[in-house]
């Protein structure tokens, strides 16, 4: 679903940010990518969904090259960035219709799939109000709804769990179980380890702009937790 081959990313003036990585998402993975702040999570998840242009190598998404082909690319991906900018002056309701146009979601499937996710994020009653009123939280609860109303086939998150409850926290790693369970792939960084360990069954660790690691959960952590094995090759590669 997602191959990304020999990528690899320069800042203006800067060194590389990201170099030479190579990674296949699968149909079905919830895949895992961590690695310690500025190790280049952000800046491969950025160029995976065509927000970032790059120099060196390919990401292909459903067999399309992001280069060649961005639109075909972006219509089959959801992105949820750590921060979500949304449109302050619309309610949640009018946000999540203007995304559902943008990717022709049908009229039945949206409300089918509004009212789902409204209720497991117990959302529904806020949807018509302005997003401005908003908390962080269902800011990002709005965002997650609107990526999963358009039934993405692969899903990229960047830190999904920062600053959302415990309860939706604990619904959003259930609706990722089902994603994928329906044949979707989930490509997604976090920091938090014990979710990734548990979540995932492949992850890779990226430490400054190079992977060092990557596979299923259970060959890359072996007998041990997965936060031992991360801090263990981080201190030691
Ligand atoms: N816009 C930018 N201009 C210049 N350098 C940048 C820019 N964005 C990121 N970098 C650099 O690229 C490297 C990778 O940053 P990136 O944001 O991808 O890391 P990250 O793994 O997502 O970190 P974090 O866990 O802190 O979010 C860092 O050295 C960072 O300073």
């Amino acid at each position: 679903m997602l191959t990304i081959r020999h990528f690899t990313k320069s800042y203006k003036g800067g060194k590389k940010a990201v170099d030479d990585l190579n990674l296949v998402v699968e149909k079905g993975d919830i895949y895992g990518f961590i690695g310690h702040n500025g190790a280049g999570k952000t800046t491969t998840i950025r160029s995976v969904v065509g927000v970032l242009d790059f120099e060196e190598g390919d990401i292909e998404i459903d067999g399309i090259s992001i280069k060649k082909d961005p639109v075909a690319c972006k219509r089959v991906t959801a992105y949820i960035p750590d921060n979500p900018d949304l449109y302050d002056h619309l309610t949640g309701i009018q946000y999540l219709n203007f995304i559902g146009d943008l990717y022709s979601v049908s009229k039945t499937d949206r409300e089918r799939l509004i009212k789902q996710y409204g209720d497991a994020f117990q959302i529904t009653a806020s949807l018509g109000n302005l997003i401005s009123s908003y908390s962080h939280g269902m800011k990002q609860k709005l965002a997650i709804i609107s990526a999963l109303i358009h039934q993405p086939k692969l899903l990229v998150l960047d830190e999904p769990f920062v600053g959302l409850d415990p309860q939706a926290a604990h619904t959003l790693k259930a609706i990722m179980a089902d994603l994928c369970r329906n044949g979707s792939a989930i490509f997604f960084s976090t920091h938090v380890l014990d979710v990734a360990e548990k979540l995932c069954n492949k992850i890779a660790i990226i430490k400054a702009g190079r992977l060092i690691t990557y596979g299923k959960t259970e060959d890359v952590k072996g007998d041990h937790s997965l936060e031992d094995v991360f801090l263990e090759l981080i201190d030691n590669d």
